[in-house]
């Protein structure tokens, strides 16, 4: 019976709405029951924001600062003060804990993604609770997870965990945002996550960065990947062991059949794709239906810049992703050799390369596809 479960906690559930001071009791109660958890014999992760609104708490700020310095700053005063607030309740349990900063980029390079991989499965072995969060402090832009919903479900994903709970300031997902809308109607269950219609753009709290938006997208990241995905209230933890006993308050999304091997789970949620390959109707088919290698015949447009062995997305036509994988061409070269019969590479380029533009084992559907 027992798995592996990660628990996303947001700013939100972590501080008190009206004087940004810590929600020092629902902290505690996750901690209880993360070590509950742990005594049923599940492993455990917890993903937890909260080093920007505990670092202004600290520093006496009124507002989530927006520059990124700023903000980096911030989170650097922050995140040693709730580890330290961590590591305090869960000493009084004998749990130990240890702090993981990760960025967007440990998980785009495979070498990099199974290190990642790995210390989690020791860290797990030695009966720690790892507690993750983005390197808010060195993380550069353009490669950032922006969100704590996304990166939960990213973790979810690499250690091809059971659960994933999203846990937030509303009891589950409604049709529409509940604090502006007095209509909106709750969702208990998510069967096929591309059909939902929830309206879900408000941005949410002051405090939390992505609203619902976010948490939807981490349950298709984490659903695709066959982790089942719940969101539920983060003000009391014991939600999630009602969950798992299947009562309790929240919207489950259920997860699809488990597609991937460790490899594919990288190549569809470790990778950050540079570019885009068009393809024609046949191309479409070979792929998604025939399970082939994608040759250059088949590709008609591409977009961006990228090297060889970058990771791209294959669209069909009208811009839809079907898959995504490994090139074996730059884009330079790939504009060159676009649309023509594989033996004419060579004398277009002046080199033999690989005959396929992305191999059938470099290349993961898309869940949607
Ligand atoms: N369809 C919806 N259902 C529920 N909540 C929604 C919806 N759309 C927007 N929201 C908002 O999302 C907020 C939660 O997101 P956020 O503040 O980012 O929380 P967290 O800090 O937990 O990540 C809710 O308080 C709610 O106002
Ligand atoms: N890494 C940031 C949190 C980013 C984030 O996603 O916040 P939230 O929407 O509250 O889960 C921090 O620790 O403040």
């Amino acid at each position: 019976m027992s798995g592996t479960i990660v628990i996303k906690i947001g700013t939100s559930s972590l501080t008190q709405p009206a004087t940004g001071n810590l929600a020092l009791s629902t902290i505690a109660g996750l901690v209880e029951v993360t070590s509950k958890l742990r005594h049923k014999g599940y492993s455990v992760i917890l993903v937890s924001s909260g080093a920007v609104g505990v670092g202004c708490g600290r520093l006496h700020l009124a507002e989530r600062p927006t520059e990124l310095a700023m903000k980096q700053a911030v989170a650097a005063v922050g995140q040693g003060r709730l580890m330290r607030i961590y590591d305090d309740m869960f000493t009084t349990l004998q749990q130990p804990i240890a702090q993981v900063l990760l960025t967007r980029f440990d998980l785009v390079e495979r070498s990099r993604y199974m290190n990642v991989f790995r210390t989690f499965e020791a860290l797990l072995n030695l009966n720690v609770v790892p507690i993750v969060n983005e390197n808010d402090t060195v993380a550069v832009h353009e490669l950032k997870f922006g969100d704590n919903d996304t990166l939960s479900a990213r973790v979810a994903s690499l250690v091809d965990a059971d659960w994933l709970f999203l846990m937030t300031d509303v009891d589950q997902l409604y049709s529409a945002d509940p604090r502006s809308n007095p209509a909106a109607y709750a969702i208990d269950r998510v069967e096929n996550i591309d059909q939902l219609t929830a309206d879900v753009a408000s941005a949410g709290t002051q405090w939390g960065t992505g609203g619902m938006l976010t948490k939807i997208e981490a349950a298709k990241i984490a659903t695709a990947a066959g982790v089942r995905t719940v969101i539920a209230n983060g003000r009391n933890a014991t939600n999630i062991l009602d969950v798992i006993a299947g009562t309790g308050i929240s919207t489950v999304f259920e997860p699809q059949p488990r597609p991937f091997n460790a490899r594919q789970r990288w190549l569809a949620h470790g990778l950050v794709p540079a570019g885009q390959l068009y393809l024609d109707d046949g191309a479409v088919r070979a792929v998604r239906d025939r399970g082939k290698s994608l040759l250059p015949a088949g590709i008609v447009e591409i977009d961006g810049e990228f090297e060889s062995q970058a990771a791209v997305k294959l669209c069909d036509r009208q811009g839809a992703e079907i898959a995504r994988g490994l090139v074996n061409y730059s884009s330079a070269d790939l504009q060159q050799i676009l649309g023509q019969k594989t033996d004419a590479i060579p004398g277009i380029l002046g080199y033999a390369g690989t005959e396929t533009i992305v191999h059938r084992d470099n290349l993961v559907l898309s869940s949607t596809a």
